[in-house]
């Protein structure tokens, strides 16, 4: 669906990329999140696969018509005027009522079009951005940090609505979050960046990485134990299974 080849981006400074060297795909139906430290370019490497920002070298390609669903990181604009649920929904392509009561309905916040967005608690808002980004049937979903301020129960029932809208509409979903433990059960792949990408591969294969680890620390031990009670077989396939980025200097 999208694939980018040898990314470098850099905002202000081009002596200091924000990324460098950065290879990333994602295919149909897969779930792939991106995880890593602020400021470690996670938003902007979203932002660079939709195109939103300049490359210094390298090149993005998206299948030709792909339609995207994106929730950006930052909506609190949106969140500060006064509109109802349902006519943000209809912000920015207008959609009819029947749609947008079946999207709320589908994210697990029905009959809230005539609330204020203001009055919204944040797990209904990030429900109602998720609503929002499906009514344009997405292909890719990206959501971008799409549970911040969420509680743990609301962080794990979140998740568990977009494994369910990857299963019923077959979407590919894009994140960056810092939910560690959540995201790994959820995802099909991790990506682990820092500024280029420290390890790749599957939640097993990136929880035992060495990078990964030396950039966690202790929060990382836990998606270790999660995986070693789970898969309490032997890990050999992890030395093959992830690749170091040119900056990561940790061993096997
Ligand atoms: N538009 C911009 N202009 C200048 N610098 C920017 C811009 N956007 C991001 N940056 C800088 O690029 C670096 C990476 O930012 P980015 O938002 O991609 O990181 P992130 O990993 O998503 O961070 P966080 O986890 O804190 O959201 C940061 O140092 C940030 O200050």
């Amino acid at each position: 669906m999208i694939r980018a080849t040898d990314l470098t981006v850099s905002h202000a400074e081009p002596d200091r990329p924000v990324l460098s060297h950065v290879d990333f795909h994602i295919a149909p139906a897969e779930i792939v999140t991106v995880v890593g430290p602020n400021g470690s370019g996670k938003s902007t490497l979203v932002r660079a696969l939709l195109g939103h920002v300049a490359l210094d070298a390298g090149r993005v390609e998206r299948a030709p018509g792909l339609r995207i669903g994106y929730v950006p990181q930052r909506v609190h604009v949106e969140r500060s005027m006064p509109m109802t649920v349902r006519r943000f929904l209809s912000l920015p392509r207008r959609v009819g009522n029947a749609d947008a009561a079946a999207a709320l309905a589908r994210t697990g916040v029905p009959g809230l079009e005539g609330r204020q967005i203001t009055a919204l608690s944040g797990g209904q808002f990030q429900r109602v951005l998720l609503a929002r980004a499906l009514l344009g049937d997405p292909q890719l979903l990206v959501l971008d940090e799409p549970t911040q301020g969420l509680d743990q129960p609301g962080i794990v029932a979140f998740y568990k609505l977009i494994e369910e809208v990857r299963a019923e509409t077959g979407a590919a979903i894009l994140m960056v979050s810092h939910d560690l433990l959540v995201v790994m059960r959820a995802s099909d792949r991790v990506v682990c960046l820092n500024g280029h990408v420290c390890c790749e591969g599957t939640p097993q294969v990136v929880s035992a990485a060495p990078a990964y680890r030396a950039l966690f620390g202790a929060e990382a031990q836990g998606t270790l134990a999660l995986y070693r009670h789970h898969h309490d077989h032997d890990h050999d396939h992890v030395a093959q299974g992830h690749h170091h980025g040119p900056r990561c200097a940790q061993d096997h």
